[in-house]
């Protein structure tokens, strides 16, 4: 997350960190949604290398042990049939993690509340990325859950030619585009969005520009989890 601030600890309780294991010792990579006791939502190129992975519920600080942890090993990844990991415009950029146990949930560990089917967000919609992602283009992960405050930017505005045209589809969610932004690292986590005065998991961390994580006029852009809930009700 470029700019924003560090999120209060576990104030996002459906935020994971995923990680794989290389040397010995397991090194984050991607965020991810917990939306049951026993499956996690992530982004499908985080995934598709076959690795062993473990998912950290509770996480606040990535390099100390706070107590509020809870370390859980995947059994299945479904990642969508449509991805295809040379075409990330063309979406389906999302996965679902079959934890091997159920999570205990707690005041640091809660389930995410999804949209219904087909909800498209209007332009300007409150929301917020949150993870550990690079803290700016090229720097460095964040040790502390970072959130940012990234506005919904609607397909009309978002697919103008000077912002990210034809790159954007329908199924997918625009925020930010200003100086605040998500980063490498922040991959496959939640974009948290205010309706009627809840939180909705709305987005699953996709991609940002090339040219640089906070680009003017290239917003994050986040798999629509409202297009794919019915997938997800299938697998699960
Ligand atoms: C795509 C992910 C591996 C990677 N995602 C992220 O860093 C994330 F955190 F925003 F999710 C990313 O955006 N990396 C940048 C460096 C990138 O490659 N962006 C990119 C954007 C659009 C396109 C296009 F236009 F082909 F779709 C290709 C690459």
């Amino acid at each position: 997350v470029v700019g924003g601030e560090v999120a209060r600890p576990n104030s996002w309780p459906w935020q994971i960190s995923l990680q794989y294991l290389s040397g010995g010792s397991y090194h984050h990579t991607c965020g991810g949604t917990l939306i049951k006791n026993n499956w996690v939502m992530t982004a499908a190129h985080c995934v598709d290398t076959s690795r062993t992975w473990r998912v950290v519920l509770g996480e606040h600080n990535l390099n100390s042990n706070e107590g509020r942890e809870q370390y859980m090993s995947v059994s299945t990844v479904h990642i969508h049939p449509n991805w295809n990991r040379n075409s990330v415009a063309s979406g389906y950029d999302i996965a679902l993690l079959r934890l091997s146990s159920s999570a205990s949930l707690n005041s640091y560990v809660q389930l995410a509340s999804l949209p219904p089917s087909g909800q498209v967000l209007p332009h300007n919609n409150p929301c917020y990325i949150t993870g550990w992602g690079r803290t700016s283009t090229g720097g460095s992960l964040s040790a502390q859950l970072k959130q940012a405050y990234l506005p919904v930017v609607d397909h009309s505005n978002c697919s103008r030619s000077d912002w990210w045209g034809s790159t954007v589809k329908t199924t997918m969610v625009c925020a930010g585009g200003g100086s605040d932004s998500g980063c490498n690292g922040d991959s496959g986590g939640p974009l948290n969005c205010q309706v009627s005065g809840k939180y909705v998991v709305h987005g699953v961390t996709s991609f940002v520009s090339s040219l640089g994580c906070n680009t003017t006029k290239k917003p994050t852009v986040f798999t629509r989890v409202s297009a794919y809930i019915s997938w997800i009700n299938g697998i699960i």
